[in-house]
């Protein structure tokens, strides 16, 4: 089951958990209800023929792999740093681990940080629109596969991009609630 909680605000490594004290998890229900943020568990040494399912069912007709860590990535500490930094994408950022871990940070409806720890078999699908950010954890390195419909675009829009119409829609759905795909995940209607 993936953990998330929210963040405390030290300025300490980021690498590291920053939990509250006491920490405050936060559920598939919750991740879907404050963010619009969708996840699959997949099992990450058999994973084809559902992650098929899943590229046919949404339409994802790109798929590529990155790792991160800093002698696999060219520019590491750049990357790094750029992937820290709090954005949001044209499109939503949906990324399959199938090696190592690390941390998606997402901002839920009152703008607080959220911390999603993700590893093997996890895959998360964070909305257009959303502002987050990613690291890794003190173990230093993640292979991902990133998955895209048609040409992919990597742009980050830095905070602030509030007047972008991808942030405005998803303003939107946030204030109108999301049809909720975590719970059914929860019945077995998707898994
Ligand atoms: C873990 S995939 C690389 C990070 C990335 O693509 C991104 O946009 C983070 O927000
Ligand atoms: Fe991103």
């Amino acid at each position: 089951m993936v953990r998330a909680w929210y963040m405390n605000d030290t300025n300490e490594d980021q690498r590291l958990e920053h939990q509250l004290s006491p920490p405050k998890f936060l559920s598939l229900d919750d991740l879907f209800t404050t963010a619009g943020i969708l996840y699959w568990k997949l099992d990450p040494k058999n994973y084809d023929s559902k992650l098929e399912e899943i590229k046919k069912e949404r339409g994802y007709n790109y798929m590529d792999v990155i790792q991160i860590s800093p002698d696999k990535l060219h520019n590491y500490e750049e990357k790094i740093k750029m992937f820290f930094a709090e954005h949001l994408h044209s499109d939503e950022e949906i990324r399959f681990v199938t090696e190592g871990s690390g941390y998606f940070d997402a901002r839920d409806n009152e703008d607080k940080w959220v911390r999603i720890e993700v590893t093997p078999g996890d895959l998360i699908i964070l909305p257009a629109g959303i502002y987050h950010r990613f690291t890794l954890d003190s173990k230093n390195y993640i292979r991902v596969i990133r998955l895209f419909v048609g040409e992919p675009v990597w742009t980050p829009h830095t905070r602030p991009a509030d007047n972008m119409e991808v942030r405005i829609k998803y303003k939107e759905q946030q204030n109108a609630g999301f049809v909720n795909h975590n719970s059914q995940m929860k019945t077995g209607l998707v898994n």
